[in-house]
């Protein structure tokens, strides 16, 4: 992933959420910690260009989010922290279709691309099943699919095993660390991103500090203290 931040922050109703952050996100597992609050889905959400730069810049593989939400969007999937509001047909396997519908594919392949993903994560057996009656290990799996189907090169994850029991969890964090995608992870849960490449830590609207997982944790302990 080539991701850059130049000077990029947000405000929201006139409030300093994220102050300017310049920095370069080139690593394939990046983790984002930090307390409640302090910044890291805004900044998460900079980067697909679902909350623009009040100032500033960010670039995803030489895209600007605030010239080209749709190219950056395509680029980098985002899985949301409440899986239930990302699904939005009832039936998995129509949900997974819908964004390559939108991309005008023809039939053959949408089928065979959602079957791969499918059959990938082990979940052909969720495909026809409703998306509301899924527990909630299978629905973070079904979002995590419906976003890989449309093949982006970065996944971002807004706490992905929040609100799982210690099975899902474990389930949640294996398919994690088996994608061959680029990750960005924001997770409470530091077992996660204790193996990532780096991992960046958020207080009070600024990046405190950033580096190799067992540092940053520690500071993070720290801070939280
Ligand atoms: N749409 C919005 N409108 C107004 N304020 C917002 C909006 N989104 C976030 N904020 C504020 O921005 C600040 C940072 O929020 P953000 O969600 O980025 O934090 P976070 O670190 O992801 O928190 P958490 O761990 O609780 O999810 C908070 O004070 C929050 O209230």
């Amino acid at each position: 992933m080539d991701i850059r931040f130049e000077e990029a922050e947000a405000h929201f109703e006139g409030r300093t959420v994220l102050h300017p952050l310049t920095l370069s996100l080139t690593e394939r597992r990046i983790g984002i910690i930090g307390l409640n609050g302090s910044g890291k889905t805004t900044f998460a959400r900079m980067i697909n260009g679902l909350v623009a730069p009040y100032a500033g810049r960010v670039t995803v593989n030489g895209f600007d989010t605030a010239r080209d939400g749709d190219r950056v969007r395509a680029e980098a999937g985002f899985i949301f922290q409440n899986p239930q509001n990302q699904i939005i047909l009832p039936i998995l396997r129509e949900d997974m279709a819908l964004g390559l519908k939108s991309r005008r594919l023809p039939t053959r392949e949408i089928d065979a691309a959602v079957n791969g993903v499918l059959s990938r994560f082990g979940i052909g057996h969720l495909a026809e099943r409703r998306a509301h009656e899924l527990s909630g290990g299978e629905l973070q799996l079904a979002a995590l699919a419906s976003v890989l189907v449309t093949r982006p090169n970065i996944l971002i994850m807004d706490e992905p095993t929040n609100q799982l029991d210690l099975r899902n969890r474990d389930l949640v964090e294996r398919t994690i660390r088996g994608l061959d995608e680029d990750v960005i992870v924001i997770s409470h849960d530091l077992s996660l991103i204790a193996d990532f490449d780096r991992v960046l830590l958020f207080h009070e609207g600024r990046l405190a500090a950033d580096g190799v997982p067992w540092d940053i944790i520690a500071r993070y302990r720290e801070i939280a203290a």
